[in-house]
């Protein structure tokens, strides 16, 4: 049985001495081949399943490590800003330690999935009339006067000491690291994770090359790309609608030291993407982590991935995250009387 991340990395992941371990057993996700994006790019293609952790994102990887912290350093709660997964995390960790949490969500803009997790952890939900970027500064604001308070963004690092795991749990399983390894990009913490995991495997000796790190944001809320904040982010991709990533030098310093990139992708090339994976791979994910497989996508269209090449897409969020974004395509549902005639027609059968 999967411990949890911090028993299963314990020599990797450090926590407080003799502290609680909060855990909700996150990590341990699948990495399943895709054979239908294989086919179609050329590319020997895995994803990582973050929507198979506790809360149905990577966000329960740094969560379990920052409020068992937060926890052992006597923290009465925690607060984070959050475009929606941080805080469903953040509340079920904290519900879990048997601890405060209070969120900071951009008003209007949080898939109805993570507010409802929100709710039934129990966080006090403030919505803020203003963006993400807003949210996060309010935050940091508040743990200045409030030390009993524990801010528990990835600006805190222990997020990412939490988040690294990942790239330990697909060299484990792979044996080596990708060639090349796909993710959004919002806040940017993420990408910073992951580096640093691939790099602490490769200084151990545990893999003998790195993979490039490739990153992507949505055309409308991509800052990293255009080289400079983006005031009013745009995309119906909410969860990466950050237009001032916190982790910014350390996105950079990943792309640059990995000799990746990070580019942009359109809402309409996260939609395809998002449509083919679930009717595809059958993996269905919100939107946002779709962002990753359409970077795959266009990468191996346009030739910067090499035909041949073994990648690794994180889709960070499970679908259901964002039920609006799966039936605002639905077009026509159909209704049928109690009536098996009825049934066959609307099936199109004889
Ligand atoms: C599904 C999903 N996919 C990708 C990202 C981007 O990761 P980072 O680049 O590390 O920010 C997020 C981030 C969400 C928040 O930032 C939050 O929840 O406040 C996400 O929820």
């Amino acid at each position: 049985r999967w411990p949890g991340l911090i028993t299963a990395y314990a020599d990797r992941v450090a926590i407080p001495a003799g502290a609680k371990v909060i855990t909700l057993f996150e990590g341990g996700t699948p990495l399943l081949p895709a054979p239908a994006l294989s086919e179609i790019t050329g590319m020997q293609v895995y994803l990582k399943i973050e929507g198979a952790n506790p809360t149905g994102s990577f966000k329960d990887r740094g969560m379990t490590v920052a409020v068992t912290h937060a926890l052992a350093n006597g923290a009465k709660a925690v607060i984070c800003a959050s475009t929606g997964n941080t805080s469903a995390s953040a509340a079920a960790y904290a519900a879990r330690a048997g601890i405060t949490s209070a969120v900071l969500i951009p008003q209007g803009k949080i898939a109805a999935g993570k507010l409802a997790q929100a709710v039934a952890y129990g966080a006090k939900i403030l919505q803020v009339q203003g963006n993400f970027d807003d949210c996060l500064e309010l935050a940091r604001k508040v743990v200045v006067d409030h030390p009993e308070i524990a801010l528990v963004n990835s600006v805190n690092p222990v997020r990412i000491e939490g988040q690294k795991t990942a790239s330990f749990e697909i060299c484990d399983v792979l044996g080596r690291a990708p060639d090349v390894h796909l993710l959004p990009v919002g806040n940017a913490g993420n990408i910073t994770a992951y580096w640093k995991g691939y790099k602490e495997y490769h200084a151990d000796g545990l893999i003998d090359q790195l993979p490039r790190m490739f990153g992507f944001q949505a055309a409308g809320s991509a800052p990293l790309v255009l080289g400079h904040p983006v005031k009013n982010p745009q995309t119906l991709a909410t969860a990466i609608l950050i237009g001032s990533p916190a982790s910014w030098t350390q996105a950079i310093d990943a792309r640059d030291s990995s000799h990746g990139l990070i580019d942009a992708v359109t809402d309409d090339q996260i939609l395809a993407a998002y449509r083919l994976l679930a009717s595809r791979e059958g993996v269905f994910v919100e939107p946002a982590s779709a962002a990753s497989v359409a970077g795959l996508l266009l990468t191996s269209g346009d030739g910067r991935l090499a035909p041949g090449s073994l990648v690794v897409c994180t889709v960070t969020g499970h679908g259901l995250k964002d039920p609006a974004t799966a039936l605002s395509t639905l077009t026509d549902p159909v209704v049928v009387p109690v009536d098996a005639g009825a049934v066959t027609e609307a099936l199109g059968l004889q």
